[in-house]
């Protein structure tokens, strides 16, 4: 499908929110295979999870992927089936996959998500309450959780510096929100790299707020995680209401 006429797809009209996933990395850590988007968990791949998550977040309008270059079009059709997706070709670096995927963005949609296909566990509920942060005022937002070990700071040749104060640490997850002016100024402005698009808002001294991370959100990075994800897939949404 072409993306100028795709962009238009809609999830729910009424959402103030596009979400834009950047899908083109590699996957190094996870070891020799298919771009990790579209590695396998349950015989789906990761993407597929992650964007059924997404649109079922009733704030989401649309979802724009960034994939692997040579795999935009397998990407399209993966996702046809799951929601109505825009896919652009990701870049070298996850900021300039996320900047692709950005520059999509209507201009009238006010909130824009920024969420790794890695979460692909990531629950509808996380989604939410990052989006009514913003819609409520923040600028940008985050999910976050506590850290659970100590900390050290090392030296180069791995000797102890000294034991970080844990409790002011948070552990950063996905989707990141932002309000979409805010976001687009950042990543004009960033002239490095940043592993994370609040950093990029950070530089430009506007305050990010943080928000209840979640387990489910862990971002898939080596085999274990793959094989924590098997297991976690079958755990409900804790947060989801009941029936
Ligand atoms: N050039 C890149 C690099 C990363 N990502 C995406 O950014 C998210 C977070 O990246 P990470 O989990 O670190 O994935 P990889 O870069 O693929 O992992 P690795 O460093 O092990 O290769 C992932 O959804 C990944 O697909 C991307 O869109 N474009
Ligand atoms: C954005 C992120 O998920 C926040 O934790 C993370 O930084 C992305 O992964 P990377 O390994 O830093 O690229």
């Amino acid at each position: 499908m072409n993306a100028d006429r795709d962009v238009t797809a809609q999830l729910n009209a009424r959402g103030d929110v596009a979400v834009v996933v950047p899908a083109a990395g590699a996957g190094l850590r996870l070891g020799p295979g298919a771009p990790k988007a579209l590695r396998l968990l349950e015989g789906e791949p990761l993407l597929v999870h992650a964007v059924r998550r997404l649109a079922a977040a009733p704030s989401v309008r649309m979802i724009v992927v960034a994939a692997p270059r040579a795999d935009v079009g397998a990407v399209q059709a993966l996702l046809s089936p799951v929601a109505p997706v825009t896919v652009v070709p990701g870049g070298a670096e996850r900021q300039e996959s996320v900047a692709a995927a950005l520059a999509v963005v209507p201009d009238e949609v006010p909130i824009v998500l920024v969420h790794d296909a890695a979460r692909c566990l990531t629950p509808p509920s996380v989604t939410e309450r990052v989006a009514a942060a913003v819609r409520s005022g923040a600028d940008a937002v985050i999910p976050v959780l506590p850290v659970v070990d100590t900390i050290k700071e090392v030296s180069a040749d791995e000797v102890v510096l000294g034991t970080v104060d844990r409790s002011v640490l948070r552990a950063v997850q996905t989707p990141q929100g932002f309000r979409a002016a805010v976001l687009r100024a950042a990543h004009e402005a960033a002239a490095d790299s940043h592993t994370d698009d609040a950093g990029a808002v950070e530089k430009l001294g506007i305050p990010v707020r943080c928000v209840p991370g979640s387990d489910l959100a862990l971002k898939i990075t080596r085999p274990l995680d793959l094989a924590l994800a098997t297991h976690l897939l079958a755990m409900p949404d804790p947060e989801a209401p009941a029936v």
